[in-house]
């Protein structure tokens, strides 16, 4: 299996980081998770796009073109022959003696990125799945997809430990977002989602959610509800690249609607369905 280190595509074995790499010492770098889909990137564009505005905002810059990227990515998922899987990269400040203060100018940032094949979670996606709230104790850049993931790891590692697929997190009594995903609820045929503020990760799923219920006429607001509107909502469904639309149908043991996914969740799963499929054949 291949990966990416810098500008080279390499043997898995060998890729070898330093152990003073920011990224390994201080979580001083930004991530990506792509979607594949029968061999094909799923919003690229849209993903790289954010990993720059990511490394812009921790004032690390990309030495690459997002072209020279975008091909970099492409070679690695042929190589790799990947089917239905994902490509994660990432960009760190680079390896420098271990100092708060950033290193100097001409230390390199170090990108490694390396895909796995990953098969829709579609029996989840039928069946909708369990969440618990937490508390969102997170930072006030969530805005960032940076590699300090402790808390995100550490609500996800509760609601495991709780038979839970994810935690939707909460601060001053509003849903934020998932611990690695985006938080929906739907009343009377009305989708609400936190705005893409610096409290919340812009998914880029929630943008193509938010751009499909635009085209299709289901209402969709970026306003802000609470924990109350959570628990007595319709429908929940949380969204990420990697779970797509997954419909929440228990939340701390109790069930949201009749147990099962709601009809406008579903009908965002099939619209979901055809976009990725549409954008296979481009
Ligand atoms: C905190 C957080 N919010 C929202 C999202 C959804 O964003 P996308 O729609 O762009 O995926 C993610 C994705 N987390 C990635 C996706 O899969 N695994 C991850 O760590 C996330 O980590």
């Amino acid at each position: 299996v291949k990966v990416i280190l810098n500008d080279k595509i390499i043997d898995r074995s060998e890729a070898a980081i330093d152990i003073e790499d920011r990224g390994y010492q201080f979580g001083d770098g930004v991530y990506e998770v792509i979607r594949v889909y029968d061999g094909v990137l799923f919003t690229g564009d849209e993903h790289l796009e954010r990993f720059y505005s990511s490394a812009d905002k921790i004032k690390i810059t990309v030495p690459f073109q997002k072209e020279e990227l975008l091909e970099l990515m492409n070679q690695l998922i042929q190589v790799n022959d990947v089917h239905d899987g994902s490509i994660y990269m990432q960009l760190t400040r680079g390896a420098s003696p271990r100092n708060h203060v950033f290193p100097s100018a001409d230390t390199k940032p170090v990108l490694t990125a390396y895909t796995k094949e990953v098969a829709r979670p579609v029996e989840s996606l039928e069946n909708g799945v369990a969440a618990m709230v937490a508390d969102d104790i997170r930072w006030l850049r969530c805005d960032i997809k940076s590699l300090n993931l402790l808390p995100n790891l550490l609500a996800k590692q509760a609601a495991t430990e709780q038979g839970c697929y994810e935690a939707i997190l909460h601060r001053n009594g509003l849903v934020t977002e998932g611990s690695a995903s985006n938080a929906y609820i739907v009343v009377d045929g009305k989708i609400k989602t936190h705005p893409a503020t610096n409290l919340i990760l812009n998914g880029i799923t929630r943008q193509v959610v938010a751009r499909l219920c635009k085209e299709n006429n289901i209402p969709f607001s970026e306003e802000a509800f609470t924990l109350e509107e959570l628990r007595n909502a319709d429908e929940i469904f949380v969204t990420s690249t990697t779970s797509e639309v997954m419909p929440v149908v228990k939340l701390d043991e109790r069930e949201i609607g009749n147990g099962k996914p709601g009809q406008v969740t579903r009908k965002l799963q099939t619209l979901f369905v055809e976009e990725f499929e549409s954008a296979k054949q481009a």
